[in-house]
């Protein structure tokens, strides 16, 4: 489904000269397959939220290619509108402050000129996401953060797409939200064949939900394991990552 090939990216670093850069990414190589959850892992800073951009299209790499099943990625998302969708963690400037909690998640229908039944979808969507009917009227101001993260999951999810990036979606919820949020994208991985890729620093949320998990260490993938292999790890970082949660989880 994505092929991440040879990734580079780097920024100017802010009143130096351009010979002064920041590498942020160097040499990222990556596939996810169809239907496929592939956790990305990577502490603060190590380049995460910038490959989720390059994914989704909103920014270039400097080098190397992003194809979903075989074409660019703009491409791509130009032939098929509505089946990619992202959640950011900053769900704070994601929701117009101007709409109601029904026009947010309508957002994507309306923009593809899906009007029927507009009510009715919204219903559904805040019930999956766990949220109550009377939320429906409501600004985002009104809502509580956790409530207004779920607004944009039930926004993401609207669509049907078929690839999702959940970059630290769920961070800022409660352990049980988290959980009800998991079990959902578990549902919708079996029911539609989802694809994600889920960004996060949460080794335990990234194991609940991947088949695939993916350490990013500044900048470069040190390190690409299944899931049940976890405990295996090799590099050094993947193993102090992994040994702090174990510890941690006692
Ligand atoms: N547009 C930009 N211009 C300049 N530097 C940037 C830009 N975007 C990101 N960076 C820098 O690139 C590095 C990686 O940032 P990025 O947000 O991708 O990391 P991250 O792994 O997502 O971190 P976090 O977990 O804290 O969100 C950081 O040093 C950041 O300051």
């Amino acid at each position: 489904m994505l092929e991440v090939k040879n990734i580079y990216k780097s920024y100017s670093k802010v009143g130096k000269s351009k010979k002064n850069k920041l590498d942020v990414l160097q040499g990222i190589e990556f596939f996810i397959e169809e239907g496929e959850c592939v956790g990305l892992i990577g502490e603060s800073g190590s380049g995460k939220s910038t490959l989720s951009r390059l994914i989704l299209g909103l920014e270039k790499p400097d080098k190397g290619i992003i194809n979903i099943q075989g074409k660019s990625i703009n491409k791509w998302i130009k032939e098929n509108r509505g089946k990619i969708s992202v959640v950011f963690q900053d769900y704070t400037s994601s929701a117009n402050p101007r709409f109601k909690v029904k026009e947010v998640i309508s957002e994507s229908l309306i923009a593809m000129g899906k009007t029927e039944q507009i009510n009715k979808g919204v219903e559904e969507l805040l019930k999956k996401v766990g949220l109550s009917n009377s939320l429906m009227d409501k600004y985002p101001h009104e809502l509580s953060g956790g409530q207004l993260q779920r607004v944009c999951i039930a926004r993401a999810i609207s669509t049907k797409p078929k690839f999702m990036v959940l970059d630290e979606a769920i961070s800022s919820l409660d352990v049980s939200i988290q959980a009800q949020i998991l079990n959902l994208l578990k549902e919708l991985k079996r029911d539609l064949d989802m694809t994600y890729l889920f960004i996060a620093h949460d080794l335990q949320a990234v194991a609940n939900l991947c088949d695939k998990v993916l350490f990013l260490y500044k900048g470069k993938i040190v390190e690409e394991i299944e899931k049940e292999n976890l405990i295996n790890v090799k590099n050094e970082y993947a193993k102090k990552l992994l040994d702090s949660v174990i510890t941690f989880s006692i």
